[in-house]
């Protein structure tokens, strides 16, 4: 491969309420592209996302993450209480722009989401779908060179879920490596080049999406994609 990749992670392992959740996790992240971190509830997606973003510290092993600017949206979004302008200008702040430049990129991320109309309104009374993009507009608003997804449109109606594709298709044209979770398959498949397959805190699987959904190798990967739950096969066993 080409460029070095954006994420590396090597062994990292955590447990948390004494409970193991990442098992020497290893995998790489390229800088160009939508890479999906795919697999069961519970196999530690969103927590490997946390690590990588410094939010958890692993008991053991290496992340390496950058250089440049993360933009991480949650699976609950985390907003301030204010309107939505200020909600993306305060994403901004670290950016050193001008009062103007700072305006013009607001108004033009709101706008891209379809909430330039809703600028002044409280973004705490927003609905779930209308939190989750203005939290894209400001993810957008940064340009930052890695996006980190967290099911980004779990809540959202199918006009939204196709705003918030397109915005993410075009943030990863213009050069931001994406790390997105999502159980939505049909939206995989639809912007992620690359996926990586987690089964109970591992890297099972891994490389183009377009070999792993239709024929997954592992057991595991083929479990997941297939629809199969690991407690129908242990109650149909016992
Ligand atoms: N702070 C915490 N303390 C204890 N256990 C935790 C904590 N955070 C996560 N876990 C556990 O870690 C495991 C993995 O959680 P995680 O949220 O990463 O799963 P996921 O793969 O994102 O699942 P889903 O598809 O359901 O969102 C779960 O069993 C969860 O209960």
């Amino acid at each position: 491969m080409s460029a070095a990749p954006v994420i590396r992670l090597d062994g990292v392992s955590l447990s948390l309420g004494g409970r193991p959740i990442l098992d020497r996790l290893t995998f790489d992240v390229p800088a160009r592209g939508v890479t999906a971190l795919i697999g069961p509830n519970g196999a530690g997606k969103s927590v490997t996302l946390r690590v990588i973003d410094g939010l958890l510290r692993p008991d053991s092993g290496a992340v390496r993450v950058g250089p440049g600017r993360t933009a991480f949206v949650f699976q609950r979004t985390a907003l301030i209480r204010a309107s939505a302008a200020a909600n993306v200008a305060l994403a901004l702040g670290p950016l050193k722009l001008s009062r103007r430049d700072r305006r013009e990129r607001v108004a033009a991320a709101l706008a891209r989401v379809g909430l330039f109309e809703r600028a002044g309104d409280a973004a705490t009374r927003f609905s779930g779908g209308e939190q989750q993009r203005l939290a894209l507009a400001r993810a957008w608003a940064l340009r930052p060179t890695l996006l980190l997804l967290d099911e980004p449109t779990a809540s959202l109606d199918p006009a939204a879920t196709a705003v918030v594709e397109d915005l993410v298709a075009e943030m990863a044209r213009a050069g931001t490596a994406v790390l997105l979770v999502s159980h939505n398959l049909g939206q995989v498949a639809r912007l992620a080049e690359r996926a990586i397959v987690l089964d109970a805190g591992r890297a099972v699987e891994q490389g183009p999406t377009r070999t792993i959904l239709p024929s997954p190798r592992t057991p595991e990967a083929r479990a997941y994609l297939t629809g199969e739950l690991p407690w129908t096969s242990y109650a149909a066993a016992s």
